[in-house]
């Protein structure tokens, strides 16, 4: 901490021009309010450091509930899908967009301090969980690098990641390398990944037109208008991992419930209702393969 502040000169400065310029006073939450005799400088200061404080306190608190939602998510082998990228790039407004949930979306740097977790639906009815993180930003003293750490292991564990960045930030390229390099350094390279440009609304054509075309896996969206989201939606369908184990089974009618899962936790690929039953082929994980067991069809 001690060793931070005299950086943030260079970084207050970065930040308050990424957020339109003008000074902190047109954005952000009731910190920002200068106190007498204040620099601007001093206030960015004080702001940042409460900010960074608060995080570390709540990273520690979460992190028991997180390993345990974890290991249940892993047990049911649903996918999961993490959103990561640079602070203020939409993160947040985009896991609403994509789930209808409510999450705090505001103007301001580390405005999401707790990974939250929502259950989404592809549109083929694969159900899949939706990770919003904590924002990166670039120069990030050391010792704040150990704190996202823990943040990121959500995205480390994931099985997809889409990397959503500010298609109308002056540097986008900038902040996907930076956000890159964090993605290295937790070990999440493995991880595939959909490169999200968002605020397709507001930037320059041909800036997202050349981001499009040096990111091979992206998509431009806009988490404010809407464009662009059925498409990605599909996007996440075909990139989710696919479960393990072809199967085909004739399910009784009896058991609607167990048809239900083929659809939520499988891929199905054809499905035919005939006199007996549901007559499903399908791609399952391991467990529910062991339970279709007893109703493969007699052939
Ligand atoms: N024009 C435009 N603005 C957007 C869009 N998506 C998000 N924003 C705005 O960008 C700002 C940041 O949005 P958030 O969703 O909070 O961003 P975030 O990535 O979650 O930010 P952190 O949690 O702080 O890392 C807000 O003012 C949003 O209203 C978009 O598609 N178009
Ligand atoms: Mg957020």
């Amino acid at each position: 901490m001690q060793y931070m502040l005299p950086r943030l000169r260079g970084w207050g400065q970065s930040l308050s021009r990424q957020m339109g310029g003008g000074g902190s006073g047109s954005s952000g939450g009731g910190m920002a309010t200068r106190g007498p005799g204040e620099t601007k400088i001093e206030t960015d200061r004080r702001r940042i450091r409460e900010k960074m404080a608060k995080m570390r306190r709540e990273i520690a608190e979460m992190k028991t509930g997180r390993d345990i939602k974890r290991q249940e998510r892993k047990r049911n082998k649903v996918p999961s899908v993490a959103i990561a990228g640079y602070t203020n790039a939409g993160k947040s407004s985009l896991l609403n967009r994509l789930t209808g949930a409510g999450v705090l979306v505001e103007n301001a740097l580390f405005a999401t301090l707790d990974p939250t977790v929502r259950r989404a639906e592809t549109p083929s009815g694969r159900l899949y969980t939706l990770a919003d993180t904590v924002g990166f930003v670039r120069h990030l003293p050391h010792h704040l690098v150990e704190a996202f750490r823990s943040t990121m292991e959500e995205v480390g564990d994931s099985d997809l990641i889409l990397h959503v960045v500010d298609g109308s930030h002056p540097a986008p390229e900038e902040q996907l390398a930076a956000v890159r390099e964090v993605i290295r350094d937790v070990g999440a390279v493995d991880v595939p990944e959909i490169v999200v440009v968002n605020k397709a609304d507001a930037a320059d054509p041909l800036v997202l037109q050349r981001l499009l075309r040096i990111e091979k896996h992206s998509i431009a969206v806009s988490a404010r208008t809407g464009e662009g989201i059925d498409e990605l939606l599909e996007l996440i369908d075909a990139n989710l991992p696919r479960p393990a184990v072809e199967v085909e089974a004739l399910v009784p009618y009896t058991h609607g419930a167990l048809t239900a899962r083929i659809h939520s936790d499988g891929e199905v690929l054809s499905e035919e209702h005939t006199a007996e039953g549901t007559l499903v082929r399908a791609r399952v994980h391991e467990e529910l393969a062991a339970e279709l067991r007893k109703f493969v069809p007699a052939s």
